[in-house]
């Protein structure tokens, strides 16, 4: 069901690639609404289409059939509403993480001192101040995603599409970036697709898990997290995260060929 009040909309979206003679269907007629500020998880065997529909919504791959809407209106393209956040930190190695974090907002034309007061916010939202004229390459893989998230949130887009941006990361400093980035998340609100292939990750940070399945990639089960619940440890140890997180991990890794669920609304 479609909603207007959606702030990402992908209406009946197929995508097939050519593969040889062939064609292979890498997403089957895949509906999903997302509301506003809402935090969404995408979960899924590989190669179920997870970064082919975040590459759709980005505006990086056009779909076969269907459409995606933000807003209401098609994607045809990337826009600076929505942010990008990929698994590599794709910072530029030359710039400082002050002014990686400037780069957007100097594209966009942004006066200088606008520019130097909207970097050093988002900086000291992700906790990166001391390091703000460090280069990347003095930074640990767990800073560098951290100046990526500030890079995004600068350019102030109001949807971030997030493709496994801690899949690189140890599991310690996973759990830190994950409850940073919630944090941040809660100070400053935004719509979140964020992709992971940990069913753990996916549960903590995510008001609604969308778990998919492969050949061809389609939405295969819906579940709901809340939004009510404080995302801290006694969460993440608590007997509600450990039934979600059993509940994901049977739609993942005992899939029985079932077709998508119904999806329920998300904008009561
Ligand atoms: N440009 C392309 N040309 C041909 N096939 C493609 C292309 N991009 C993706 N595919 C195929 O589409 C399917 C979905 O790929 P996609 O990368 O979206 O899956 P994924 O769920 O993100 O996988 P993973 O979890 O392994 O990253 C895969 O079988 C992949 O081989």
């Amino acid at each position: 069901m479609t909603s207007t009040a959606a702030k990402i909309s992908v209406q009946g979206v197929t995508k097939t690639f050519a593969l040889g003679r062939d064609t292979f269907t890498a997403l089957d007629d895949l509906s999903l609404d997302i509301a506003d500020n809402e935090f969404v998880t995408v979960v899924g065997p590989s190669g179920c289409g997870k970064s082919t529909l975040m590459n759709i919504l980005a505006g990086l791959e056009e779909p076969t059939a269907g459409r995606a809407l933000v807003d209401g209106v098609p994607v045809s393209g990337p826009g600076p509403e929505r942010g990008v956040i990929f698994q590599q930190y794709a910072l530029f190695p030359w710039l400082t993480v002050r002014q990686n974090v400037e780069f957007g907002l100097r594209t966009a034309r942004v006066p200088k001192a606008e520019r130097r007061e909207r970097a050093e916010h988002f900086i000291g939202l992700v906790g990166l101040e001391q390091f703000a004229d460090a280069l990347p390459k003095t930074l640990s893989g767990g800073m560098r995603q951290r100046c990526a998230i500030a890079r995004a949130y600068a350019v102030n887009p109001s949807i971030l599409l997030m493709d496994e941006p801690f899949g690189a990361l140890d599991a310690l400093t996973r759990v830190k970036l994950q409850e940073q980035l919630l944090d941040t998340w809660s100070k400053d609100k935004r719509t979140v697709l964020f992709i992971t292939h940990d069913v753990d990750e996916a549960v903590f940070l995510a008001n609604r898990v969308i778990v998919m399945a492969a050949r061809p990639g389609r939405v295969y089960d819906v579940i709901e997290v809340g939004w009510d619940d404080a995302r801290d440890e006694d969460f993440r140890l608590s007997t509600e995260f450990a039934a979600l997180r059993n509940r994901v991990w049977h739609s993942v890794y005992h899939q029985d060929g079932r077709t998508a669920a119904p999806l329920p609304s998300t904008t009561t």
